[in-house]
């Protein structure tokens, strides 16, 4: 029986960072896949989303300036846009693989093995392997990484195909674009399509939401926002609506909500997209006798390690956040906390966030609606877009920066909210500050490029210090300075 002193099972975002990062310990690590290597940081994910939406993006922006062009509506070629997504899916996954398969010829060639096969352990140190072929392979592993990550939540009410109703798994699949499409879950997989498929003009979105507004982690002003635009851009948003039946009829989709007044409203539509969360895969993923705790929600870690100290959990498997970034930050983490010492815990305060909306959305930190359920008093300065040169220069002043800070002398950066565009790009310096715990003298006195939305973050931090360009007490509804004391605004007068 082959021996390692690691073996990952998963070689999505989290499994493949953990098994790179073990090979700098010159540990003998063994990769395992049992589908397609970047797993859903590349396909029917976080990468093939993205590419959808900067081609939407980008076929909206190019619809508004049609005049600049003297062109008429011209049409758009579906096909010709899927291409591109496989395109850009072929060469990330080939990148992946490519870099795996170049370390059987470098100095990683002892150190480093993979199998494509489904995976499963038989004892807290042994995995069988499945590759297909007539015996399973059993190796041996000191330490064991399950990174097997997470698959859309299906509703078991609803007849989802993959074709007619669809979760992520099928959406990118389609023939042509579908005149109409229903999706369940206004979470951010549902809005993040709802923008991308209202975005290229072609489809009648409706949005179904259970609450009130969309996003509902989101903070208010933000949603307003991204409602507004996704309502001028033909988006039927179904608000305090349950799904009461869903059944397809003639190749079509056939619904019917229940409002919270109890009134009820069928509609037919040509798709449905099905994004109401993700579950974990662990079903299958090790005998009775191994013993994982695990709970609905996923493996409830203790730092990256479960309760069988030689066995860890990486990534979407995991009960907390699930994102690209914490996936990979938590599989070089317990690679670290195995081989290494590493000198602090995971902490998770300042992962950045985009949210690929109309227009994007990005956060570190916490959030006013965390504040306010945390119990948080806190400063904000909010500066509109209209204030800075960059977005001026772009011809669209619509969004806006937030910044939270703690409510004393030291002002240490709660969090960070930029929608706008090149929300993405500003953030990192702030989030840089978080993680250091400190206040936020150093971004005033930063010389920031010009011009740059990142003026607008120091424009901000200066507004909190009392020595603003603008003065929040002359350009109100543009900018303001305010303190939030059990969730009550004050003006902060300097
Ligand atoms: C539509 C969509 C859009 C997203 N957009 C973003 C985004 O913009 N930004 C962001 O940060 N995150 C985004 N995410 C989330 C992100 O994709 C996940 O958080 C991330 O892929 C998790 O990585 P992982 O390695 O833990 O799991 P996965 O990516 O799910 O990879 C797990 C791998 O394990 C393999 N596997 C499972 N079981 C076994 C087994 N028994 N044996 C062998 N192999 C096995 C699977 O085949 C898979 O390849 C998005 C997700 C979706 C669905
Ligand atoms: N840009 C990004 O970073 C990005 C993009 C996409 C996905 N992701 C990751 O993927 C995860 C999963 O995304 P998601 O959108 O599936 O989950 P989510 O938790 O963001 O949203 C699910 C939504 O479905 C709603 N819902 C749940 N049950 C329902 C029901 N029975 N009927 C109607 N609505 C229902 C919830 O109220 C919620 O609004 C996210 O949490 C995120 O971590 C990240």
């Amino acid at each position: 029986m082959e021996k390692f002193d690691l073996v990952v099972i998963g070689a999505g975002p989290s499994g493949y960072a953990a098994a790179m990062r073990s090979l700098d310990f010159k540990k003998k690590t063994l990769l395992i896949e049992k589908n397609k290597v970047g797993g859903a940081g590349v396909t029917n994910g976080a990468l093939s989303s993205k590419t959808w939406w900067e081609l939407s993006r980008e076929t909206a922006s190019f619809r508004k300036n049609l005049k600049r062009f003297n062109l008429k509506v011209p049409s758009i070629n579906y096909k010709e846009i899927q291409d591109e997504v496989a395109s850009a899916i072929e060469e990330r996954m080939g990148m992946l693989e490519e870099h795996l398969h170049m370390m059987k010829d470098s100095r990683y060639t002892d150190l480093l093995s993979f199998r494509k096969g489904n995976a499963r352990l038989i004892s807290a140190h042994e995995i069988e392997i499945d590759t297909g072929a007539y015996e399973k392979e059993i190796v041996w592993a000191e330490h064991i990484i399950l990174a097997t990550g997470s698959r859309p939540r299906y509703l078991p009410e609803l007849p989802i195909d993959e074709k007619i109703v669809m979760t992520s798994e099928g959406i990118e699949n389609m023939e042509d674009f579908p005149e109409s499409m229903v999706i369940v879950g206004a979470g951010v997989i549902g809005c993040e399509y709802a923008t991308i498929f209202s975005g290229f003009g072609k489809t009648k979105v409706h949005l179904i939401d259970k609450g009130a507004r969309i996003l509902p982690f989101e903070d208010e002003d933000i949603v307003r926002v991204i409602e507004r635009n996704m309502e001028n851009n033909g988006v039927l948003i179904h608000r305090n609506s349950r799904l009461i039946n869903m059944e397809i009829k003639h190749g079509r989709v056939e619904y019917t909500l229940e409002y919270d007044d109890g009134t009820k409203g069928t509609f037919n539509v040509a798709k449905a997209l099905v994004a109401v969360g993700r579950t974990p895969n662990y079903e299958e993923l090790w005998d009775d006798a191994v013993n994982i705790s695990i709970s609905k929600r996923g493996i409830e870690d203790n730092d990256t390690q479960t309760n069988i100290t030689n066995i860890y959990a990486v990534g979407d498997i995991t009960a907390d956040i699930s994102l690209v970034n914490v996936g990979e930050l938590e599989g070089r983490y317990a690679v670290e906390k195995i081989f290494g010492d590493p000198k602090r815990k995971l902490i998770y305060e300042n992962i950045s966030t985009i949210m690929f909306l109309n227009p994007e959305v990005a956060s570190v930190g916490v959030n006013e609606t965390q504040a306010r359920e945390r119990g948080l008093d806190y400063k904000v300065a909010t500066l509109d877009y209209s204030c800075i040169p960059r977005a001026i220069a772009k011809r669209n002043t619509q969004g806006f920066i937030k910044m939270l800070v703690t409510n004393d002398e030291q002002m240490k950066i709660l969090g960070l909210k930029i929608i706008g565009n090149h929300a993405s790009s500003a953030i990192q310096a702030v989030a840089l500050l978080i993680s250091m715990d400190k206040g936020i003298e150093e971004l005033a006195e930063c010389v920031h490029p010009h011009p740059s939305i990142t003026e607008g973050i120091q424009e901000c931090v200066r507004m909190l210090l009392g020595k603003s360009l603008f003065k929040p007490d002359a350009l109100k509804g543009k900018i303001s300075c305010r303190t939030s004391t059990g969730g009550v605004y004050q003006d902060i007068h300097f």
